[in-house]
C-alpha cells in the first residue's frame, strides 16, 4: 500500500466519529481530502443534517462542490468534532502542522472543538517533533526583522515560497517562516518563545490538542487514544 492509500484508509475511518446533527471542523490537506468525501458520501446516504466549518479556501472549496453545508467559526456556538491531518506527532500527542499552510485557521477550529482527531498514515509517527519544518505564520510588515530574530537564535529559518518563486501568502495574507530545528526538545517553551514574538501570528506546533489519532497502517487503521 502506498501512502495516499493509507491516507484514503484513514479518511474514510474518520468519519465513523460523525454523527447526525453534528457541527464538524473539517481540517485541510491531502488525508483531510479524502475524509471530506467520505463524509459527503455518509451525509448523502444516511440523509445526515451535518454543518461544516472549514479551516481553509481548500477546503471550503472541496466541500462546497460536494455540497456539504458550510458555516464560518463565528457562525456557530460550538464544534462537536473537528477531523485534521499532521505533519508529525509525536508518542505523547503533540503534533506539527501547517504544512499546508492553512495552521491559523486550523488551531482556532481546533481550539474551539470540543474533541479533535488527527488522521495521518504511519510515517507521521515520530518520537520527537522537529524533523518537519516548523511553520510559523507572521505578518508581512517587519517580517525581515522577525526572520533576523530567529536566525540569529538558531532557529533555521526559510520564507516559505509558492510555486513562482515569490514568498507564498497564506488565507490571510501572511508570510509563513519555516523553522529547521530537526529536533525540538521543549515544545512549549519554543511555543512560548515563538507566541512571544511581535508580528508572529501563529506557529504550527499544537500541543495538547488530541488525544485521538487514526493512523494508516498496510494492515488497517489503528486508532490510538491518549491515556
Ligand atoms: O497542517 C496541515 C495543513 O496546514 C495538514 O493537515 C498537514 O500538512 C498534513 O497534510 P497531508 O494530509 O497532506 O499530509
Amino acid at each position: 500500500m502506498n501512502q495516499d492509500e493509507l491516507k484514503a484508509l484513514v479518511g474514510k475511518k474518520a468519519v465513523d466519529w460523525v454523527f447526525d446533527n453534528m457541527t464538524v471542523g473539517l481540517g485541510t490537506g491531502s488525508t483531510v481530502k479524502y475524509m471530506v468525501e467520505a463524509l459527503a458520501e455518509k451525509i448523502k446516504k444516511e440523509k445526515l443534517s451535518i454543518t461544516g466549518v472549514v479551516t481553509s479556501e481548500e477546503t471550503a472549496k472541496q466541500a462546497t462542490s460536494l455540497g456539504i453545508p458550510l458555516k464560518s467559526v463565528d457562525e456557530v456556538d460550538h464544534i462537536d468534532l473537528t477531523i485534521d491531518g499532521a505533519d508529525e506527532i509525536s508518542s505523547d500527542f503533540q503534533g506539527i502542522k501547517g504544512g499546508g499552510a492553512a495552521l491559523l485557521f486550523e488551531k482556532i477550529v481546533a481550539s474551539n472543538s470540543k474533541k479533535n482527531i488527527w488522521i495521518v498514515d504511519q510515517s507521521k509517527l515520530v518520537d520527537n517533533l522537529g524533523k518537519f519544518p516548523l511553520p510559523v505564520e507572521v505578518i508581512p510588515y517587519g517580517s525581515e526583522k522577525v526572520f533576523a530574530k530567529f536566525d540569529s537564535k538558531g532557529l533555521h529559518p526559510t520564507f516559505r515560497l509558492a510555486a513562482d518563486g515569490t514568498k507564498l501568502r497564506t488565507d490571510s495574507n501572511n508570510y509563513i517562516i519555516d523553522l529547521h530545528l530537526e529536533q525540538i526538545m521543549n515544545p512549549l517553551k519554543l511555543a512560548e518563545y515563538l507566541k512571544a514574538q511581535v508580528g508572529v501570528v501563529e506557529h504550527g506546533l499544537f500541543l495538547n490538542t488530541v488525544n485521538t489519532v487514526i493512523v494508516g497502517y498496510p494492515s488497517g487503521p489503528k486508532v490510538l487514544e491518549a491515556r
